[in-house]
C-alpha cells in the first residue's frame, strides 16, 4: 500500500499519476476527507440520481453507516469463495494508493457486499443478478463514524487521465450526493401475498424432526419464503428509514444490483474485527414480545429456562467457540445467554469476545463460521445436504455473510436474515428457524410468521417522505 500525505486532490492525483508511471501500472487509488454531518438515508436517497448502484449499511448500535455509490472493482468469489476473496483483497491492497489521514473505522479504502448462502446449491433466476460472493470497492462512499463523516472517493488511474476533468467529476458527485433531494411521498401498498407452500413447508419440519429423531442430524435450520406485489416500484429509500425507526439492535442493510435490491434488517452479527480485537455474537432460540411489560418479562423468563430453545442456540455457541479456537486466544464466552430484545421478538444472546492471531483474517474466521448452527444446523455437513434435497426455496442470499472490510484492518459481518429480495413491484421474503428434535411444525410456522414482520411492515402503506 503506498501511502500518500498531499493536501489537495489535485496535488494527490498527480502524485498518484506520477507514481502510476514510475509503476507502469494502473494503480486503484483512494482518497478520504473529511464532510460536515449528512443524513445518510438522504444520500442514498440523492444517489438514485446518478443511476448508480447503491449499497447501505448500518450497524447494529447505529453510530456506523456507510452509503457506496457505483462500483470502481468488484471482487468475485466462486469456488474456494473465502481464498480467492482474501487473496485478491490482499493484492489490492498491497497495489493501492491509498490517501486516508483519519485511519478511522471505515476510512480509507473499504469493500462492501455479501455472499450465497450455499455455493453448492444450484442457483435459480430469483437469484440471477447476485453473484456466488461479490465485494464492491464503490466509486463514491459516504461514512458516518459516531459524530464524524467522510467522503471517499476510488479510482483507477492511468497517466492518459485528464486531472481537472476528475476533479470536476469529483466535485459533481460531492455535490449530488451530499445535497438534500425533493422528499417524495409515497404510497407503497402491498396488493397481493402469497406464502409459498406453507404446508408442504410444515411437512418438510416434520420430516426434519424424524431426521433428527433417527439420530441422522441434531439440528436443521429451514427457512422459506413469502411473495408480495406491491402498487409500484419499492421506494428504497423509504423502507431503509423505516426500518432505521423501528428495529432497533439490528443491522440495516441495501446491496442494489440493477434494478433488484437486497435489503434487510438483521440482529445476527457473525463476526467483527478491529485490529486484533474480535467479537462473534451466538443469537438463536425466539419468542415473541410480550403486549404489556409483566408479560414481556414472564415470556423473557420462560425463553430463557426452554429447553428446546436453549439447546438450539447451545448448538451456536459450541460450535463458534470450537471453530474460532486455532485462530483466536482469550477466548471469552459467557456461561449463560441474555435476552436481546428486538421490536416483534425477542432471541437468547452470547456475546463471543477473543483477541484474533496475527496471521489470520476476518476471512479465515468467515470461512469457519458460515453458515452456524443458526442458519445451517448440526453436524453442519449434513444438515445442509438436508436443506440442499428439501427445502424448496434457492436461499441466494438470504441466511449468507454480508459486511464490509477497510484498509485499516477493521471489519464487521453480519448473517443476511430478516430480509427479502425486491424487484421493483415485486419482493421476496425469507425467514427460517431452527428445528430441533421436538420442534412443533405449527410452532415453527408461527415463529417464522413474526420473523417476517419487521419487513411486512415496511412493505405496507409507507406513509414516510421519500
Ligand atoms: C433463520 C432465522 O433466524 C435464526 C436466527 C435467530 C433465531 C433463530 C431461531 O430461533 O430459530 C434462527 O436460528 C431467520 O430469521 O430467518
Ligand atoms: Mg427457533
Amino acid at each position: 500500500m503506498i501511502e500518500l500525505e498531499e493536501k489537495t486532490l489535485q496535488s494527490f492525483l498527480y502524485k498518484a499519476i506520477d507514481e502510476a508511471i514510475s509503476l507502469r501500472k494502473q494503480p486503484l487509488f483512494s482518497w478520504t476527507k473529511k464532510i460536515d454531518k449528512v443524513d445518510l438515508i438522504d444520500v442514498f436517497q440523492a444517489a438514485k440520481n446518478t443511476k448508480k448502484d447503491r449499497l447501505f449499511w448500518t450497524n447494529s448500535s447505529n453510530d456506523f453507516a456507510l452509503v457506496g455509490v457505483g462500483c470502481t472493482h468488484k471482487v468475485i468469489g466462486h469456488e474456494d469463495r473465502f481464498e480467492q476473496l482474501q487473496k485478491e483483497w490482499k493484492n489490492i491492497l498491497q497495489e493501492a494508493i491509498i490517501h486516508d489521514h483519519f485511519k478511522e473505522v471505515g476510512t480509507g479504502l473499504v469493500a462492501l457486499g455479501g455472499m450465497s448462502f450455499d455455493p453448492k446449491r444450484e442457483k435459480s433466476g430469483l437469484w440471477a443478478k447476485y453473484p456466488t460472493s461479490q465485494l464492491t470497492i464503490p466509486a463514491y462512499m459516504v461514512v458516518k463514524n459516531n459524530s464524524n463523516y467522510y467522503l471517499t472517493m476510488n479510482r483507477y488511474l492511468t497517466n492518459k487521465d485528464n486531472i481537472e476533468q476528475i476533479i470536476h467529476e469529483v466535485n459533481t458527485m460531492e455535490k449530488i450526493l451530499l445535497t438534500e433531494t425533493e422528499h417524495h411521498h409515497s404510497t407503497q401498498k402491498v396488493i397481493a401475498k402469497k406464502e409459498i407452500a406453507p404446508n408442504t413447508w410444515k411437512k418438510t419440519v416434520q420430516k426434519a424432526v424424524d431426521e433428527i429423531k433417527q439420530n441422522r442430524a441434531k439440528k436443521i435450520v429451514l427457512a422459506r419464503e413469502m411473495r408480495l406485489k406491491l402498487n409500484k416500484d419499492a421506494n428504497i429509500a423509504g423502507m431503509l428509514k423505516k426500518l432505521i425507526n423501528t428495529q432497533p439492535n439490528s443491522y440495516i442493510f441495501a446491496f442494489e444490483q440493477d434494478d433488484n435490491c437486497f435489503l434487510g434488517a438483521t440482529p445476527e452479527r457473525l463476526v467483527q474485527v478491529q485490529g486484533d480485537k474480535l467479537l462473534s455474537t451466538c443469537l438463536a432460540g425466539t419468542a415473541p414480545r410480550g403486549k404489556t411489560k409483566e408479560e414481556d418479562a414472564t415470556i423473557a423468563r420462560s425463553l430463557l429456562f426452554d429447553q428446546k430453545n436453549r439447546e438450539e442456540h447451545d448448538y451456536v455457541v459450541q460450535m463458534i467457540k470450537q471453530n474460532i479456537e486455532k485462530y483466536c486466544e482469550a477466548i471469552d464466552i459467557p456461561k449463560e445467554p441474555v435476552i436481546y430484545p428486538l421490536r416483534n421478538l425477542q432471541h437468547l444472546y452470547t456475546p463471543v469476545t477473543a483477541k484474533l492471531k496475527p496471521s489470520y483474517t476476518v476471512f479465515d474466521i468467515i470461512k469457519k463460521l458460515h453458515p452456524t448452527p443458526a442458519l445451517g444446523g448440526v453436524p453442519r455437513e449434513k444438515a445442509l445436504a438436508f436443506i440442499r434435497e428439501e427445502e424448496r426455496l434457492d436461499r441466494g442470499w438470504y441466511g449468507a455473510p454480508i459486511g464490509w472490510l477497510d484498509s485499516n484492518k477493521n471489519s464487521e459481518f453480519a448473517v443476511a436474515i430478516r430480509s427479502g429480495l425486491i424487484q421493483k413491484d415485486e419482493v421476496s421474503l425469507f425467514a427460517g428457524c431452527g428445528v430441533m428434535r421436538d420442534s412443533d411444525p405449527e410452532m415453527e410456522y408461527d415463529e417464522t410468521n413474526v420473523k417476517f414482520l419487521p419487513m411486512l411492515h415496511i412493505m405496507e402503506a409507507n406513509d414516510e417522505s421519500y
